[in-house]
């Protein structure tokens, strides 16, 4: 796993190791030979360096300085002449680089910048690194938009300029890089908001020999799970065991008005493991899940005039509930006052518990000022995994907006420090997911964009049970489990829009290739441990 900081864990990290005898400077020199070793493998014949006034200049300056001595035509773009620089660390650079066999422009006109860029092979996007914040300033706003406009081949050093390092918010001008040349460690915003559209490839320049030690003693943000991180969770199916033992899932799910969504998870939690897998159904869409699952049992709970679950729902699925390793509770269920007393009865159980869609809705409900001021509602013994997308998470916390990666991640926390509970898991849904548990947030490999699709969020919970059951003795790891299918769904995701096309994706579709891609997953984990390379290309 792979630590993803914030802004202040980075300076912390900077002081850290500054303390351990690598100052700033010295960092700056390796952050910029990085830049440049990634520049020289494009082999460009001329290179525009775009520099601002701060240590992500001056990383840029570093960077132009040694493509100038390996033979590039290299042109620098500063606001200000090298001397009036008023980063001292940045200053020191720029001075020594004009001393040296490179162009430097200073304070260029938009045409004169337009020319330049039009001139050159690769642009180097060092305007603004993690020190930027508020409004974008001139010149660099004129200098973005034309270097956006032209569509150059951009490498943008530590985050986009004009990115919030923090948030991943954008300005109205920010670079759309190729390559975002990431300095320690990934910034948050990097997968927040804009950041995964605008940042392009993303790689890091570890820059400090001993980082894995010092790194350790700050905090993090989050951790990015590979792949490769999955191995210990991949495990061959022995040959000794039966259906039961492979794990069993119950799924209360279905309304007369969305029978399909408790299809889709049932399904999806076979496919991705579960040996057992039974629906509990209101018994006015029962027969019609019958027939489109037949390898499936169905239960039918007495419905309500709507064809929700009714009154006497909460007893008879609490009273089966606890036959099995994991219950998913939620998928096209409804939000009638059945479905809310389904939801307590189950939360008062024992039993391992996903909830998700309107589960979380009926949740949301009952609580009067968010789920965070009332803990109690889902304090219990057994394991609690809530699976809110954005706009479900932000009901849950009772309107406060969840917009991106970092609020969602804040509100999980929220929820889950208030509840104080070790045992329980929010997946945070959106174009980058993250799995919030009380001391770790991961975040996995995001998939492609066919994953938002009606229904995708039915296949990922039915995902999530069915690699959980089969867990069941590692409840301990439901973290890394749940990032594991989330990678999986990722996976389905890349798979499925191989096969269809990515917009033409429907999320049965994602059901048929969750085989391929819990292969494609370990095909990946296990070549990357073995050292083969990641040879399992995403479904291409
Ligand atoms: N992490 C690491 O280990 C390493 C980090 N290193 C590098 O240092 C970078 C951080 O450097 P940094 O702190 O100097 O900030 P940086 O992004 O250059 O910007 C500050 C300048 O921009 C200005 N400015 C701000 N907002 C603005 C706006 N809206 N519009 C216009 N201007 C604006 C701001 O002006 P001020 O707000 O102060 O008036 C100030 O002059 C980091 O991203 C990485 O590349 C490596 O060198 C070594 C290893
Ligand atoms: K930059």
């Amino acid at each position: 796993m792979k630590p993803v900081l914030s802004t202040e864990e980075v300076r912390r990290l900077e002081d850290l190791i500054e303390k351990e005898g690598t100052s700033k400077a010295e960092l700056m020199e390796l952050a910029g030979e990085f830049v440049a070793s990634l520049a020289e493998a494009r082999s460009p014949k001329s290179v525009l360096v775009l520099c601002g006034f701060g240590n992500n200049g001056g990383d840029g300056w570093v960077a132009a300085d040694i493509l100038s001595q390996k033979g590039s035509d290299v042109h620098v773009v500063t606001p200000v002449d090298p001397d009036e620089i008023p980063s001292a660390l940045a200053r020191h650079v720029a001075r020594r680089t004009a001393g040296r066999d490179v162009a430097v422009h200073v304070g260029p006109s938009r045409d004169e910048l337009v020319e330049l860029i039009e001139q050159s092979d690769l642009v180097i996007d060092a305007i603004l690194g993690t020190g930027f914040h508020g409004e974008l300033r001139p010149p660099f706003n004129i200098w973005i938009s034309a270097l956006n406009e032209i569509g150059a081949s951009v490498i943008s050093v530590d985050v986009p300029s004009g990115l919030d390092s923090e948030t991943g918010e954008r300005a109205e001008a920010c670079v759309r890089a190729d390559l975002t040349a990431t300095m320690l460690a990934p910034k948050i915003g990097l997968y927040s908001g804009d950041g995964p559209e605008f940042a392009g490839e993303l790689v890091c320049g570890e820059l400090y020999d001993n980082l894995d030690e010092v790194i350790g003693e700050v905090d993090h943000a989050a951790e990015f799970v590979d792949p490769v991180d999955m191995a210990d969770f991949i495990e061959p199916l022995p040959g000794n065991i039966d259906k039961y033992s492979r794990g069993s899932v119950l799924v209360v799910a279905g309304s007369a008005m969305y029978p399909g969504a408790a299809m889709m998870a049932a399904k999806s939690a076979a496919r991705a493991g579960a040996g057992y897998v039974t629906v509990a159904a209101p018994d006015s869409c029962a027969n019609l899940i019958r027939l489109a699952l037949p390898s499936i049992p169905v239960v039918a709970i007495p419905s309500d005039s709507r064809g929700s679950f009714g009154a006497a729902a909460r007893s008879v699925i609490c009273e089966i509930a606890p036959k099995y390793d994991v219950v998913l509770c939620g998928p096209g269920m409804t939000t009638a006052s059945g479905c809310m007393q389904v939801v307590s009865g189950l939360l008062e159980s024992d039993v391992p518990l996903i909830l998700d869609a309107d589960a979380l809705n009926c949740l949301g409900r009952g609580s009067i000022d968010g789920i965070d001021k009332t803990p109690e509602l889902l304090r219990r013994n057994g394991a609690l995994i809530l699976t809110p997308h954005h706009r479900e998470l932000s009901r849950l916390v009772a309107g406060d907006p969840v917009h991106d990666l970092r609020s969602a991640i804040e509100a999980s926390q929220r929820i889950l420090w208030a509840c104080g509970s070790d045992n329980m898991l929010v997946i945070a849904k959106g174009p980058t997911t993250a799995v919030v548990g009380v001391d770790k947030v991961l975040i996995p490999t995001a998939g492609p964009a066919s994953l938002a699709t009606a229904g995708s969020g039915d296949v990922l919970s039915g995902i999530i049970a069915g690699i959980v059951a089969t867990a069941h003795a590692r409840s301990d790891a439901w973290p890394e489990f749940g990032a594991y299918a989330v990678t999986v769904h990722s996976y389905t995701g890349f798979a499925a829009a191989a096969e269809m096309g990515e917009r033409s994706v429907i999320a049965t579709d994602l059901i048929d290739v969750i085989g391929q891609a819990l292969q494609l997953v370990e095909d990946e984990a296990m070549h990357a441990l073995t050292g083969l390379g990641a040879a399992a290309s995403k479904g291409e």
